[in-house]
């Protein structure tokens, strides 16, 4: 296996511009490919979330043009669904934001669509959207295991009607219903049932569809109306925004370490959720400074906090190692769902901050960290899951250095990760 070996870093500065979205990328991707006309992406995330959806749409007889560094996209609409004279089986590894709406979207046209991932993608839920896309007349079939991929698809097109959806387990259920509701035969009327989680995702959806043309009414977070006659124009252009997830791990270096980093690509008027972690770094004690389309972070002592996380699900998880640099106990709430991501986020996460010697409270859907007097090194286990690898560089501020394990698996959304942070360290 290979391993990375971070040395302990004296000093973080400097300025990163942040790679484009995953949400976004892959959002504008289907979008641009339901439109009418062409639409150019700009600053595409290069990554392999990113290539599944790429790769399936090619599959699928999109054609589109993509630049020498796959950042830029030009993608041909089709006016409608997509469709498939031959039976196809799409691989869409463990891309949650490629399997869930392309589940949704290739119910609308006619065709067999098999949908199958990595062995992770088989334990990841896709039920509550199967059973609301079957309210609509879909025909979805599972392969192995009730709930889970891989499943089969026989689409003859979705009606429109009442829907209920659960939204207690992910969001991107809801997002995938949303953005095929206007090209569902009539009026589509979304009932949310239970509490909708990570609710700034659908704020993205919301937008996006926007962008393209399309109106959803928004009662309160508990019921959505997407009015028949719709249908998703393109806007020509989207510039995909850096991704505010991925810009976290830079903020909270500067705030771990008392330097200045500035992230580009995404800042105040960002339509992702995940901006509100600098908001949380704030809270801890750090400076924190918004520009339209940047956001500085300077370091400072940081103190312990004990916050709902809910709407902020992957960046919540930098604050865990954060708070390894953090005086007193730092409680992240009502993240049940981290369990049902690239790993189960909770019990790795609690594993690996107890290897460098933290107090770590494990519950059912909460995560308390103490850190230690002095912090251990350790070789980190990074579980085929990006974010454990990102999280655990922040370790490397300590005076012992860390190992991380695997490194490699950042390619789901950020390849060069490791190279960026060490262009803005001092050793
Ligand atoms: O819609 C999206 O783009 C995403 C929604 C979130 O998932 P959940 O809604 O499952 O929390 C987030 O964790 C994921 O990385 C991306
Ligand atoms: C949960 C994540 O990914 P996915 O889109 O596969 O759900 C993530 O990137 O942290």
């Amino acid at each position: 296996m290979k391993q990375l070996r971070l040395e302990p870093i004296k000093h973080i500065q400097g300025s990163v511009n942040i790679p484009g979205s995953k949400s976004i990328s892959n959002r504008v991707l289907l979008l641009g490919t339901l439109a009418k006309g062409t639409t150019t992406l700009t600053n595409l995330l290069d990554s392999d979330d990113i290539k599944y959806m790429l790769a399936s749409l090619k599959q699928l007889g999109v054609n589109y043009r993509l630049s020498n560094n796959n950042t830029v996209c030009e993608v041909e609409g089709l006016a409608g669904p997509l469709s498939a004279e031959q039976a196809q089986t799409l691989f869409l590894g463990n891309a949650g934001t490629a399997m869930r709406p392309l589940c949704a979207a290739l119910t609308l046209g006619q065709g067999k669509f098999t949908l199958t991932g990595e062995p992770r993608m088989e334990e990841r839920p896709i039920g509550d959207l199967v059973d609301a896309l079957r309210q609509l007349g879909a025909q979805v079939t599972y392969l192995k295991n009730d709930g889970f991929p891989p499943l089969t698809i026989n689409a003859t097109g979705l009606n429109g009607g009442d829907v209920e959806i659960a939204g207690d387990l992910s969001s991107q259920f809801l997002t995938a219903l949303l953005m095929v509701a206007p090209l569902a035969k009539s009026r589509v009327v979304i009932k949310i049932k239970g509490e909708l989680v990570s609710k700034p995702y659908i704020d993205i959806t919301l937008a996006l569809m926007a962008q393209f043309g399309v109106k959803v009414i928004n009662e309160n977070y508990q019921r959505f109306i997407i009015e028949t006659g719709q249908s998703y124009v393109s806007p020509g252009k989207v510039l995909v925004e850096g991704d505010a997830s991925s810009a976290s791990y830079f903020l909270a270096a500067a705030a771990i370490k008392g330097g200045e980093v500035k992230v580009t690509g995404v800042g105040k008027l960002s339509i992702q959720g995940d901006v509100k972690f600098a908001d949380v770094l704030e809270k801890m004690g750090a400076d924190i400074e918004w520009g339209d389309d940047y956001i500085i972070a300077r370091g400072a002592p940081l103190k312990a906090v004990d916050l709902d996380m809910n709407h902020i699900p992957d960046a919540a998880m930098t604050i865990a190692t954060t708070a390894l640099f953090a005086t007193g106990t730092t409680h992240i709430r009502n993240i049940y769902n981290w369990r049902i991501k690239e790993t189960d986020r909770l019990a790795a996460m609690a594993t690996e901050l107890r290897k460098v010697g933290a107090v770590v409270d494990e519950g059912q859907d909460y995560i308390s960290v103490t850190p230690p007097k002095v912090i251990n090194t350790a070789e980190i286990d990074t579980y085929n899951d990006h974010r454990m690898a990102m999280c655990f560089s922040m370790v490397a501020f300590a005076d012992c250095g860390i190992t991380i394990n695997d490194p490699d698996c950042t390619s789901k959304t950020f390849p060069d990760y490791f190279e960026r942070f060490a262009s803005l360290v001092t050793r």
